[in-house]
């Protein structure tokens, strides 16, 4: 697999180590205008950094766009002559959407929209795909590639939206969830590193719980909250302060943003 991550930066970079730890690319190359912070990455042989994006086409199979929003329109401009029967085209750009990539590069491209998280960089991302008509004879391939960093959903296309806010920045939603569990935990008499022991250990614990036994959360609440006791009584007095409450108007106010961000 010839894999080239054009905009190494947040998200290129954890895909870039995702796709290192999966020994998953024969060759690959990382793109970006400055190069300097990441010519480490060519310490692993088989990785190029380089700021010329066609250069990086040229040799790839692959093609994984990470730049932000405003710059996706002026690369795949400047690389369309290169692009061949050969490529994949991936996008994780987003608001981004098929048809608007379609009318740069046109529709006779195998082009996948793909919405990873940074917990690729260690094997474990929620990824969401789709594709355009011709990019379905892709699609078993590109889901083998993010399978191997994670776990992997095909979703349409009108859910790409909704499904950037509750994997992509649910990455930030869970690590704030997690500090302010490691901030309570301080305050009843933990040091830092433990409290956040204790706390990303039990995240991890409550998700397992979900994936293995295939429960739903208030079942398994139910196992936990002895009546009378201490777990319904701090529930209840988070629910009545607006906890899901507050992750639920988080999640919606995300997903109203992406709108903005589509129309430039
Ligand atoms: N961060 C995340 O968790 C997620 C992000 N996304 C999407 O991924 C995209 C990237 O986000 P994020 O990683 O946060 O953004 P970053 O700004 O961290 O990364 C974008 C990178 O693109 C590089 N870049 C800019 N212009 C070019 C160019 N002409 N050629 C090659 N590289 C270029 C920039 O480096 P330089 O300036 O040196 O060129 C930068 O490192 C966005 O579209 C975002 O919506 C999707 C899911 C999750
Ligand atoms: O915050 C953002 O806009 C991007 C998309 C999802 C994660 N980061």
């Amino acid at each position: 697999m010839k894999i080239a991550i054009i905009g190494a930066g947040n998200l290129g970079l954890a895909i870039a180590k995702g796709v290192l730890h999966s020994n998953g690319a024969t060759t690959m190359y990382l793109t970006k205008r400055n190069t300097t912070e990441i010519m480490d990455f060519e310490k692993y042989g088989n990785v190029t950094v380089t700021w010329d994006n066609r250069e990086a086409v040229k040799k790839s199979d692959i093609l994984i766009f990470a730049v932000q929003p405003g710059h996706f329109s002026g690369i795949l401009e400047d690389i369309l002559d290169l692009l061949t029967e050969k490529h994949v085209i991936i996008s994780t750009i987003t608001g981004f959407s098929i048809s608007k990539i379609e009318e740069i590069i046109g529709s006779d491209k195998y082009i996948i929209r793909s919405m990873p998280n940074t917990a690729i960089s260690v094997g474990n991302s929620m990824t969401c795909l789709c594709s355009n008509e011709l990019g379905e004879k892709r699609i078993d391939l590109s889901k083998a590639i993010f399978n191997r960093m994670g776990h992997t959903l095909e979703i349409p296309e009108e859910q790409m939206q909704a499904a950037t806010v509750i994997c992509a920045s649910g990455i930030a939603f869970w690590m704030r969830l997690i500090r302010a569990t490691t901030q309570g935990a301080i305050q009843l008499g933990f040091d830092a590193k433990e409290a956040q022991e204790l706390a990303m250990h039990t995240c991890n614990g409550a998700a397992s719980l979900l994936i293995e036994s295939k429960s739903h959360p208030e079942e398994e609440i139910d196992r936990v909250t002895t009546p009378k006791g201490c777990t319904i009584s701090g529930l209840n007095e988070m629910e009545h302060q607006g906890l899901s409450s507050s992750l639920i108007r988080g999640i919606v106010t995300s997903f109203e943003k992406i709108s903005q961000i589509r129309k430039g």
